[in-house]
């Protein structure tokens, strides 16, 4: 982390393949912000997103996300600054085959936890962030659509991150659940860990007003407004 800036992009250019999608993008996001991300279908959202978790890389302007320098991020660190990001997204889903705990220590164990003891506290800890400490033996079948998604966040807080990306976290969920998990997602920004959220669902941003960026003609726009 640099003081407290969690991503600070500067004057970045975004390609998919050979094609520029967002051009001079400027963007800093703090310790602690909740930041919306909109824009039409293919105006960027994701491709920005794959920058900040070093999925695309940039070779113009300047770059940090979780500490990481994202100009020229070799392969081998990629999954280090993944570590300091919790991913929200909707093609990352639970593992269906696997109770909740076990869901839980497939990623710590995929990302260097050893100690049984740690493991057991974390497992516990995180889904007490997220309230669902009773059901850490269930299946994810045997869970809600909305309880699923705090699992899922339970399973993005793992590492301690100091962001999260949520790619329409609502997206499958009715009105009342989605405002739940928003809410559970502003508690977590409380607490320190920054949290961007690409939504098109403008009902949940009214419900829980916060800074706004849009992307828009193959530009990053900040304080953008919903109509
Ligand atoms: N792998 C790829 N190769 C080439 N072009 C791509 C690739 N992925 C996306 N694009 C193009 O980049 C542009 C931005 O796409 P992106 O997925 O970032 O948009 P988006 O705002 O996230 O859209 P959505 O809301 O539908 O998820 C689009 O024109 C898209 O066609």
């Amino acid at each position: 982390m640099i003081g407290n800036s969690i991503i600070k992009l500067q004057n970045v250019d975004i390609f998919q393949q050979k094609h520029l999608v967002l051009s001079n993008v400027d963007l800093h996001i703090d310790k602690g912000d909740f930041v919306w991300l909109i824009g039409q279908t293919g105006s960027g959202k994701s491709s920005l997103l794959k920058v900040i978790y070093g999925d695309i890389n940039i070779s113009s302007g300047s770059g940090h996300a979780g500490g990481y320098q994202l100009n020229g991020l070799a392969s081998k660190d990629v999954p280090f600054l993944r570590r300091k990001l919790g991913i929200v997204f909707q093609d990352f889903q639970l593992l269906t085959d696997r109770t909740i705990e076990q869901n839980l220590h497939f990623v710590m164990k995929a990302t260097g936890w050893t100690d049984k003891k740690l493991i057991a506290d974390k497992t516990m800890d995180v889904l007490e962030k997220v309230g669902l400490r009773s059901k850490v033996k269930k299946m994810p079948h045997e869970l809600s659509g909305g309880e699923q998604q705090r699992v899922v966040i339970a399973r993005a807080l793992i590492n301690d991150p100091e962001l999260i990306l949520a790619d329409e976290p609502t997206g499958n969920l009715d009105p009342d659940t989605s405002e739940e998990i928003v809410m559970l997602l502003k508690q977590i920004s409380q607490s320190g860990t920054a949290v961007l959220v690409a939504t098109h669902d403008y009902h949940i941003i009214r419900a829980f007003p916060s800074r706004i960026i849009k992307c828009e003609n193959g530009k990053v726009l900040e304080d953008a407004q919903i109509a």
